[in-house]
């Protein structure tokens, strides 16, 4: 369960116990499955019967016009938002209730858009924050641990620093080994799924790089064979770090395909996307 006070961003999901066999990473096995999923805020129809699979051990990069509803998949997936109508399957079983009812099937990290930290935290206590809250780790563990996190993500010796004196680049990859911080003593808390939304926003194209190869090199860190969805509007973001690209657009999947084939494709909605026209058939909201 995600507290009250922990930051919307960056949360890790803590109880997973699954009971589905573990299958090699070559089998195609369902992680999640959106079944005809609808959802509305007000009179606004955001996803309209929207069917999508992610499969264990992919890389999935959900794309698509601002407002599409990328962001709200992500919550679906999460379980911090539940659908109007449709039903999602965790390993095959049926998610009933959100992640407050305590319903989560299988542990997932958060990676949001905006990288809030806890200001008055240190970096060493933002990382080790779920630690603190869901462990009985001495203090000495946990900071051997977030230093060993802080060295996954390439920054090191700046555990005593505040979020305050990071660059945003910093920040991110911070909220990375935040998210993704797990007892090492525990298998089971290892995140199956990693949900990233926009991790490359805002930053430069070199932090961006730095992004790109931290999120390709957590997937291999993961429990199991290492499974991620990300949302990015990046072009250089969406093909370096998607195995699969989804594009969606009035609710629905309009187009999915492999990264060689984004350039080749002859769908006006991908060609409109890819090129920045104003012309096409995305309606350009001022
Ligand atoms: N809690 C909410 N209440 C009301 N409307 C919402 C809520 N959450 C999202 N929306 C609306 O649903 C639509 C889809 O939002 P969402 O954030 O999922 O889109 P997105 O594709 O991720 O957009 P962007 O690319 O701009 O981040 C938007 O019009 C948004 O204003």
């Amino acid at each position: 369960m995600i507290g009250q006070d922990q930051p919307k961003n960056a949360a890790s999901i803590p109880t997973v116990q699954s009971h589905s066999p573990t299958l090699p990473c070559t089998e195609k096995e369902p992680l999640v499955e959106l079944r005809g999923i609808s959802k509305r805020f007000g009179n606004n129809v955001i996803l309209d019967k929207l069917d999508l699979t992610i499969y264990r051990g992919e890389a999935l990069v959900v794309i698509g016009p601002s407002g599409t509803g990328k962001s709200t998949v992500l919550r679906l997936i999460a379980g911090l938002t539940e659908p109007d109508e449709g039903e999602i399957y965790i390993k095959g079983q049926l998610r009933k209730g959100s992640v407050e009812d305590g319903e989560e099937l299988m542990r997932m990290a958060l990676v949001f858009q905006q990288s809030a930290l806890f200001d008055s935290l240190t970096v060493e206590e933002n990382v080790g924050f779920f630690l603190y809250e869901h462990t009985n780790l001495s203090r000495r563990r946990i900071r051997e641990i977030v230093e060993e996190a802080l060295h996954m993500i390439g920054l090191e010796n700046i555990g005593d620093r505040y979020p305050s004196e990071l660059s945003g680049g910093m920040k991110k990859r911070v909220s990375f080994a935040r998210a993704l911080i797990a007892n090492p003593d525990n298998h089971r808390e290892r995140p199956e799924l990693v949900l990233y939304d926009e991790p490359t926003a805002g930053l430069d194209p070199i932090a961006s790089t730095v992004i790109e190869d931290l999120v390709r090199h957590l997937k291999q860190n993961q429990k199991g064979c290492g499974s991620y969805v990300m949302v990015s509007h990046q072009d250089s973001t969406i093909r370096r770090t998607a195995d699969r690209v989804v594009m969606l657009y009035q609710g629905q999947v309009q187009w999915q395909g492999g990264v060689d084939e984004i350039d080749v494709t002859d769908n006006a909605l991908m060609r409109q996307f890819f090129s920045g026209s104003i012309n096409g058939p995305i309606r350009v909201i001022d």
